[in-house]
């Protein structure tokens, strides 16, 4: 009976990467002081064994690190191992389990690389399993939910928290103290309530079967950096950064993505240079920045981010000039992803 029940489940693989996830505090009233990546995947899996009604769950630690640590050799290193299990025949569904700092650049990244129908779902937590009303284990048996319900298949890789489905291209965290962090512009995908999946929304751009970059073919990714705009900026950040190797520049600009007077010779010149210069916006609910909108980017030759925030059009930009340094086959995938 046991076995026959195991073979009707999912086979779901749980990627541990650290984070609060798997953070530690010295007592249960310790919700925001504690030190993240000190669990490790086995003792996150036997923290909630109603997961295994849901799936037959495995895991594998690919790293332990806070997620505001992870470097463009991680990002590979996963997207490399998420590949290899969506092509296995027994693996139905994937999760990872990631820091909430950087989890909506991971999600993206593996957005627009991984070549699979499959469902893969990134999720963290914003308090560590020791803390009262930790939100880790609900989060992970959402996760693991989503990650088995066929229904979450061809979707694009997706974020669950808080009970809902995020796109992970959209989906961004929007408050560092709330378990209802992350937030998209566009709103959730969809709801996980009691291990069953709502869907109400499809997304609208290129991911994962349907794009055009694969993990398989990427073994390094261009330096990018993002400089920010506010009053009184000078171009030094502009200019260090360039110095110092980066191929394209994310402004991440005031409003509409919009650049200082003080700043503006500067970019022009490091376009001049061969560097791309990308426009977005740092606001907070999420920006719409559009060409010619505020700066002349057909004069300057110069590339919007449109709604990416400046955080997500870094690794737009990193995985696009894997392929490409034209400036106008980079605003095409822009439009596109
Ligand atoms: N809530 C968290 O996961 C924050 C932590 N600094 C991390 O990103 O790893």
């Amino acid at each position: 009976k046991e076995a026959e029940q195991q073979q009707k489940l999912a086979n779901v693989v749980i990627l541990a990467t650290g984070g609060t996830i798997a953070g530690a505090g010295a007592s249960a009233a310790n919700s925001a002081t504690y030190q993240a990546a000190k669990v490790g995947v086995d003792k996150l899996i036997a923290g909630v064994p109603e997961l295994a009604q849901l799936a037959n769950v495995r895991g594998e630690q690919v790293m332990q690190i806070a997620s505001e640590s992870i470097s463009n050799e991680d990002l590979l290193k996963l997207g490399k191992r998420v590949a290899e299990l969506a092509e296995s025949n027994d693996v139905d569904g994937i999760v990872i389990t990631h820091g909430t700092d950087t989890l909506e650049e991971t999600a993206y990244f593996l957005n627009l690389v991984e070549k699979t129908d499959k469902p893969i779902v990134v999720v963290g937590s914003m308090r560590p399993g020791t803390a009262m009303s930790a939100d880790g284990m609900l989060n992970l048996y959402n996760a693991v939910a989503v990650a088995s319900d066929k229904q979450s298949r061809g979707k694009g890789v997706l974020v669950t928290m808080n009970d809902e489905i995020q796109s992970g291209r959209d989906v961004s965290k929007s408050v560092n103290i709330k378990t209802e962090a992350f937030k998209s512009a566009w709103g959730p995908m969809g709801m996980v309530v009691e291990g069953k999946s709502y869907w109400f929304r499809l997304p609208a751009k290129r991911h994962t079967s349907n794009s055009e970059f694969d993990i398989k073919q990427i073994s390094s990714l261009p330096q990018v950096d993002i400089a920010y705009g506010y009053g009184n900026v000078t171009d030094t950040a502009y200019k260090a950064l360039a110095q110092n190797g980066a191929k394209a520049l994310i402004h991440a600009g005031t409003g509409n993505g919009s650049v200082s007077s003080r700043v503006v010779p500067a970019l022009q010149e490091l376009r001049k240079n061969g560097v791309q210069i990308i426009r977005s916006s740092h606001v907070n609910q999420g920006g719409f920045v559009l060409r010619n909108a505020e700066q002349p980017d057909d004069k300057n030759d110069w590339v919007v981010a449109h709604d990416l925030n400046p955080q997500k059009a870094r690794i737009l930009a990193m995985v696009a000039m894997t392929k490409t340094q034209d400036s106008k086959e980079l605003q095409r995938i822009f439009w596109e992803y």
